[in-house]
């Protein structure tokens, strides 16, 4: 059966309806979908809650949206001082949206602060009392596959969903009982998704049974992105009219064994898409042609890259130890000279080493990693309307800018290997043309409405500096790219010394 939704809060190019081949229902384009267009947009969400650690510096209501855009001190509220607001905007949306019938609770609990999933469920429990959902949204959560037959054989995993249905029933004002509620629990898990701030950092988890019809491809058509509490999930290339709408649920840029891992410990399948069948027989075939002392320099690198995936490291750990760890583990995978800058874990290796130095400071080399990110490694693992590549775009301008607008480097910046004295280029051009470049792609890009303003209005600023000073880039295209050619000539250097 197909069915479109009526719900007012959504509009979308899709229906829902039953795929068979056990992957239970999906959502089928209704005509074609151009790259970057919405497939889908979701103005109010089933439940949306922040991460606990995110409660203190970002609002429960806009989900730092308005914080991006200037807002700078947080209010908390005066009933149960757990969470906070940019102001009373966001307070009374909040109220009316469901904080009136949680406060009360938060109170009683203090010290305590619940759980992400335990607050999110409170927030069903009691939206789905009060009758504050459409009955067709309520209808669709009710048919969401929860996967509690199998999560009932797995001891560890039912006993959390238990200990979580205990804990909200204890405090809801409900009559569901513990049954119904784990069954909550159990379709927050498979169903939910990551809640991300418009520059794609995790802030919290979000729920929306539509939108939790759209089923997994390691070879994706579609991608999920946030502004506040609004959902968009864009076309990431032309689907076809009846074609259905995939996103991916787990990080693809990893190997078909870690997806399959990951896919059939949350989501309870076996991945059989084209990416992960093709991806099989290619490594079969590559290595049988390397020749044996590849295969043994591949074969250690990957043995002190699993070694570190043992002990991770948190992201953002700014100390000297975990940076020097990061740089030791890129230059195992440099020094191998064959293995790929795009094959995992090399890049995960340099996100996280660009975090770390972020944290603690070291802006001249965070800009080199980002920068070798964004020119060699983004290319090849996603599609020019990818929001990752915008996203990783706009932090090597970021950067940049910051980087030339009065930097001080510190005494440990001239230890580095390349010091930013060295770098060699005009920053001012170099900054243009990566915003002029992103700002031309933001109509085919996936990336949400305020991420595009943020882009196009840095552009307009950035441009305007060049014509105050009497110069137009457009007009000087031999300065242009001779500065990016010095630019390349940094990243490339750069890289030798990994
Ligand atoms: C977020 S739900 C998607 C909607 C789901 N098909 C339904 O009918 O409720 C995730 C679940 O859908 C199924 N699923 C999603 N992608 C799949 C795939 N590529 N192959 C098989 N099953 C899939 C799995 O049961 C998974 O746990």
């Amino acid at each position: 059966m197909t069915s479109s939704p009526s719900i007012t809060t959504l509009s979308t190019k899709t229906v829902s309806r039953d795929v068979g081949n056990g992957m239970g229902n999906g959502l089928f384009a209704t005509g074609d979908i151009n790259t970057g267009e919405n497939v889908l947009h979701v103005k109010s969400p089933f439940a949306a809650v922040l991460d606990t650690p995110r409660l203190e510096d970002t609002c429960s209501a806009c989900f730092g949206r308005r914080q991006l855009e200037g807002v700078t001190e947080l209010k908390a509220c005066t009933g149960c001082r757990v969470v906070k607001y940019c102001d009373r905007t966001c307070q009374a949306k909040d109220w009316k949206f469901a904080h009136s019938l949680e406060c009360s609770i938060f109170q009683t609990q203090k010290p305590k602060i619940l759980p992400n999933n335990a607050r999110a469920m409170l927030r069903m429990v009691h939206r789905a009392q009060k009758h504050k959902y459409h009955s067709e949204e309520m209808d669709l959560f009710s048919n969401l596959e929860s996967h509690l037959s199998e999560i009932q054989q797995d001891e560890e995993h039912i006993g959390r969903i238990t200990m979580v249905a205990k804990a909200v029933k204890s405090c809801a004002k409900t009559d569901l009982d513990e049954d119904a509620i784990a069954q909550y629990a159990a379709k927050l898990d498979v169903n939910s998704f990551n809640l991300t701030t418009f520059t794609y950092d995790r802030v919290g988890l979000y729920m929306h049974p539509y939108a939790a019809l759209i089923n997994h491809s390691c070879d994706y058509n579609a991608s999920v992105g946030f502004d506040g509490d609004e959902l968009f999930v864009k076309a990431i290339r032309p689907i076809k009219k009846d074609e259905q709408v995939f996103i991916s649920y787990v990080d693809v840029t990893n190997p078909t064994s870690q997806r399959r891992k990951d896919l059939s410990e949350r989501y309870f399948f076996d991945c059989i898409c084209s990416k992960c069948t093709a991806e099989e027989t290619e490594i079969r075939e590559t290595s049988e042609e390397l020749r044996q002392e590849e295969t043994d320099a591949l074969q250690a690198a990957q043995k002190q890259a699993t070694e570190l995936f043992q002990n991770p490291t948190t992201d953002s750990d700014a100390s000297s130890e975990t940076i020097e760890k990061l740089e030791r583990f890129l230059h195992i995978f440099h020094e191998t000279t064959i293995w790929p800058l795009h094959r995992q874990p090399y890049p995960s290796i340099r996100d996280s080493l660009i975090l770390s130095l972020l944290s603690a400071g070291n802006f001249p080399r965070a800009f080199l990693h980002a920068a070798i990110r964004y020119m060699k490694i983004d290319p090849q693992l996603y599609s020019d309307a990818h929001p990752i590549r915008h996203l990783h775009a706009w932090v090597v301008a970021k950067l940049a800018i910051y980087l030339s607008q009065g930097y001080q480097p510190t005494p440990q910046d001239f230890k580095d290997p390349i010091p930013l004295h060295e770098f060699g280029f005009n920053f001012h051009y170099v900054i243009w043309y990566i915003l002029a470049d992103l700002t031309s792609k933001q109509a085919e890009g996936c990336t949400v409405p305020s991420f595009k303003k943020l882009v196009v209005s840095n552009f307009a600023t950035v441009d305007e500096e060049f014509k105050r000073n009497g110069i137009d880039p457009r007009n000087a295209k031999g300065t242009v790219s001779a500065e990016w050619t010095k630019f390349e000539a940094l990243i490339n250097r750069a890289l030798e010394r990994e």
